[in-house]
């Protein structure tokens, strides 16, 4: 007798709930008070009239198209994410898994520069520093796929980042830099911080730990098991994202969900004029919960494949996580100790995808601190 295994995923409930879409156009105030509101209440966004040039997006996304669509042995010169570069199904060191593929890069523009300086397609003598170092990786330009050894050198540099147009992925970052630079400025002015720049001066700094991750859900292939519970699969899994603030764009094909109460899931609809904003763990502390760091999690879907781009605001490694004094009151007490993004990151590593991780840096009591 076959017995149908109940796919958990099916079973669980989605609840059709639109997301605040915020029109940033508008009126400062009114604007401001808005994403207040969705922080507190959703945790994400979605924002549209941007100001991200179309141009940008196309090239960004048409860069990791071309990426992904690259056979698998040299995508995996690429790999393995360590925790940069390319990945396929694990996600992070300790065992968790996802119909996905990525690759994950520092944009840390210091790193970056210096290595396009290192290797130019205009200079005859690209390779000026360091020793050569077996290790190969690939490096565009334009349109020359060239596999060359990387160097290693006193010079910090993250080589896999060249896999892409350098210049197209650096104005992208730039780009959406600048819109989570705006957004986390629009929030400090609407929780009434004085300090408008507390938040985004962070993320601004030249040192800041934060990435670009491009994810692609491939869908089901021809010989796949076409059995109803592989029909919707994980992508990746249920988590917060543990920095500050993430702005996120898909491809026309949905799957990402939030979840607000336990088991209810709600699916975000993709939207190609829009940019998906969430908060952070990193952001929760820093406005002492007021603003929530939302589980969720991307479906891959059977039939179309899934890209997303996501950057993910960070501070920089010596940085300290504190809450303005105006969001810490009688009233509302600290919640978190300070820490810095160093020790958080440590935590986010040593621990699964779906731990919650900032109970670890709640204050005991306020006579500790
Ligand atoms: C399993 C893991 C992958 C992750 C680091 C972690 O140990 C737990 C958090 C994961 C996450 C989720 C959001 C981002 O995609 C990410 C880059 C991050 O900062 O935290 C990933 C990490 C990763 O894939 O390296
Ligand atoms: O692909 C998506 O929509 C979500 C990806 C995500 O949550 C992440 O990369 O942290
Ligand atoms: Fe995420």
């Amino acid at each position: 007798m076959v017995v149908a295994t109940p796919n958990p995923i099916r079973s669980e409930k989605i609840r059709n709930i639109e997301l605040p879409i915020i029109d940033l156009s508008a009126e400062r105030p009114e604007v401001s008070g808005l994403i207040v509101r969705a922080c507190q209440e959703f945790g994400f966004f979605k924002v549209i009239n941007h100001g991200v040039s179309q141009d940008v997006i196309a090239r960004m996304e048409s860069q990791s198209l071309e990426f992904f669509a690259k056979p698998v042995p040299e995508k995996q010169l690429a790999g393995p994410a360590n925790p940069h570069g390319y990945g396929s199904k694990n996600i992070g060191f300790n065992g968790d898994v996802g119909e996905v593929e990525y690759l994950l890069l520092s944009t840390n523009s210091a790193s970056i520069s210096q290595m396009s300086n290192v290797i130019s397609p205009h200079d005859p003598t690209p390779f000026r520093y360091g020793d050569w170092n077996p290790t190969r990786y690939l490096i565009k330009f334009e349109t020359d796929l060239l596999v060359v050894p990387s160097i290693s050198c006193e010079l910090y540099f993250d080589p896999k980042l060249l896999v892409l147009d350098s210049s197209a992925a650096r104005r992208y970052v730039e780009a959406v830099r600048g819109l989570a630079c705006e957004i986390l400025e629009l929030m400090a002015e609407g929780l009434w911080v004085s300090d408008t720049s507390a938040f985004s001066r962070l993320i601004r700094a030249a040192d800041s730990d934060s990435l670009l991750r491009l994810n692609h859900y491939p869908p089901l292939t021809e010989d796949s098991d076409k059995s109803p519970s592989s029909f919707r699969r994980i992508g990746f899994g249920e988590h917060t994202d543990p920095q500050i603030l993430t702005v996120l764009r898909s491809n026309g094909v949905g799957g990402l969900q939030i979840s607000l109460e336990d088991g209810v899931w709600i699916p975000v609809a993709p939207d190609s004029s829009a940019f998906c904003v969430n908060v952070g763990d990193v952001l929760q502390a820093m406005t002492n919960g007021r603003f929530v760091s939302v589980r969720h999690r991307a479906l891959a879907n059977s039939y179309q494949p899934r890209m997303s781009m996501a950057y993910f605001g960070a501070p920089s490694l010596h940085a300290r996580v504190c809450s303005p004094p105006e969001l810490v009151t009688p009233q509302r007490p600290r919640l978190y100790r300070t820490f810095t993004w160093a020790e958080y990151k440590k935590a986010v590593y040593t621990l699964r995808l779906g731990d919650g991780r900032l109970n670890i840096f709640r204050s005991r009591t306020v006579d500790e601190e």
